[in-house]
């Protein structure tokens, strides 16, 4: 998979050099690839931002820098060029986009290219979207609902979500399948040595070495832990998923 980010402050993102995304990209199972948007301006302060149209608080990023920069990721896209004219997807995070979840994130995890667009600001002008949808399946996406002051920190998220769920990423691809929101439960406590610490012992069946009565165990803390933490969650199970737990623990 090819990744490109777009920022004006690419030293954001320097924590995908770091662990399994940095491994992945050194083993060549990531070819990620971050942008600086100034060096797409050609004024001499590198501007990127002017005033808003209709008035308004803060600045707007102006269009010129992210249409030479989206266009050139387009050219370079091992995708926009392919036979079945498939269109690299462009994520742009934004407050007003669709909500982040697992599923997306398995979605985006089959793309061949992916490229992020890091607004700052109050965002970006709307027209570079209009453009890029030319080159780009566009999708305006949101982390949750806060704001921050601007896409990196959805970028990383949205990276490390994806990253790990490529091939040969992880390096035990058994522990991407118990994880949250893989079944549409939260994930079961997890516990390891000393057997007794702070006075706190280590719930006993999971030292029984009966597997049937752990995985039952692990079942019910993952209902009892999404009815008290995500009860909105479990609206959207189905009833194979509910009645799959046993009474007995
Ligand atoms: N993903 C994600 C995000 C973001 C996010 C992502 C990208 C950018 C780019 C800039 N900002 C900061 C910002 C965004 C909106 C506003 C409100 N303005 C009101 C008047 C009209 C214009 C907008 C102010 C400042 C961003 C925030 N926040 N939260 C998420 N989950």
């Amino acid at each position: 998979m090819r990744i490109d980010v777009v920022s004006i402050f690419p030293e954001y993102l320097a924590a995908l050099d770091l662990s399994l995304i940095g491994k992945a990209r050194r083993e060549k199972l990531l070819d990620l690839n971050v942008h600086d948007l100034r060096d797409y301006t050609h004024d001499r302060h590198r501007t990127v931002d002017d005033t808003p149209y209709g008035g308004g608080a803060g600045m707007v990023m102006k269009p010129e820098p992210w249409g030479a920069a989206l266009a050139r990721i387009a050219t370079e896209s091992p995708v926009s060029n392919a036979p079945l004219g498939d269109k690299p997807i462009l994520i742009v995070p934004s407050p007003a986009g669709a909500v982040f979840d697992q599923e997306m994130a398995y979605e985006l995890a089959e793309a061949q290219h992916l490229a992020f667009a890091c607004g700052r600001y109050e965002g970006i002008d709307e027209r570079v979207l209009e453009y890029a949808s030319e080159a780009f399946d566009v999708r305006p996406v949101s982390i949750g609902d806060y704001v921050l002051n601007g896409g990196e920190v959805a970028v990383l998220a949205m990276v490390e979500a994806i990253g790990r769920l490529i091939p040969g990423v992880i390096g035990n691809p058994e522990s991407l399948i118990e994880e949250s929101h893989s079944d549409g439960l939260l994930e079961y406590p997890v516990y390891t040595k000393p057997g007794t610490w702070e006075g706190r012992e280590v719930p006993e069946v999971l030292l029984s070495g009966n597997h049937g009565k752990i995985a039952r165990f692990r079942r019910n803390k993952q209902l009892e832990r999404t009815a008290t933490r995500r009860p909105d969650l479990i609206v959207q199970l189905d009833a194979s998923t509910l009645n799959r737990h046993d009474r007995d623990t």
